[in-house]
Formats: C-alpha cells, structure tokens, sequence
C-alpha cells in the first residue's frame, strides 16, 4: 500500500524504526489479525519466533549467494509463500 509504507516493495525494515532505531509499531501490519477473530496463538507465536530467531542469529550470519538477490514474490496457497530462493548460512 503506497499511501502507508515508503517502499512498499522492497524489505525495508526501516519501515519499523523510528530515526534513533527505536521500534516503531505499525497499524497497518496486523499479522495475527484484530478484534473478535484476532489469533489466539499470538503470544505463543511471538515468543517462539523470538525463540527461533534469536537461536538462528546468535549462531549463524545469514546472506544471499554472491550475486542472488531473493524475490519479493510470492506463492499463493492458503498463506502467501516465498517463492524458493538460496541462503547462505555462515556458522559465527
Ligand atoms: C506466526 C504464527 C501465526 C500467525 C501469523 C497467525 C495468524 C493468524 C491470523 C491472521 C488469524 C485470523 C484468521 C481469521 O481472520 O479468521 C489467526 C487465527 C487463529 N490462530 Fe493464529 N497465527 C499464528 C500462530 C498461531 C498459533 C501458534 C496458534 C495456537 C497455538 C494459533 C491459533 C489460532 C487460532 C485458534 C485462531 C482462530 C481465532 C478465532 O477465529 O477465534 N495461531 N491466526
């Protein structure tokens, strides 16, 4: 959505830090929906994608293959799915 994200169609994830880097919430990405239907897993998923990602990133810095740049598509199915792409996963 162009009138919302500065550059919708790239990842940005300045689009959640405020100048000083500080996390900037967003309205518009709601993730785990809103109101009567919102997911009851949300805080389980938080934590465990917290878990995850931080295993991850502690252990492992991850890049592109010289030259490959992942596509911003997608798949669609019941969830919208990264088209499959390569990655380096480089022990810390
Ligand atoms: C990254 C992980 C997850 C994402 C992005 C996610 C996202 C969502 C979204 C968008 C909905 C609303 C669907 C709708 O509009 O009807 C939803 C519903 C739901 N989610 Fe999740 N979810 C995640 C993980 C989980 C986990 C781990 C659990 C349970 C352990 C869970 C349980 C539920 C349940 C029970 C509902 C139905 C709520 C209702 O309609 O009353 N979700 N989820």
């Amino acid at each position: 959505d162009e009138s919302i994200w500065e550059t919708p169609y790239t990842f940005n994830p300045q689009h959640f830090l405020e100048k000083d880097g500080r996390f900037r919430k967003r309205e518009a990405f709601l993730p785990f929906s809103a109101g009567k239907r919102v997911c009851l897993g949300e805080h389980l998923a938080r934590m465990e994608l917290f878990l995850f990602f931080t295993s991850l990133l502690q252990r492992f810095t991850f890049t592109a293959p010289a030259g490959e740049q992942p596509s911003l598509e997608f798949k669609l199915g019941t969830t919208r799915c990264p088209k499959p792409y390569r990655l380096c996963a480089v022990p810390r």
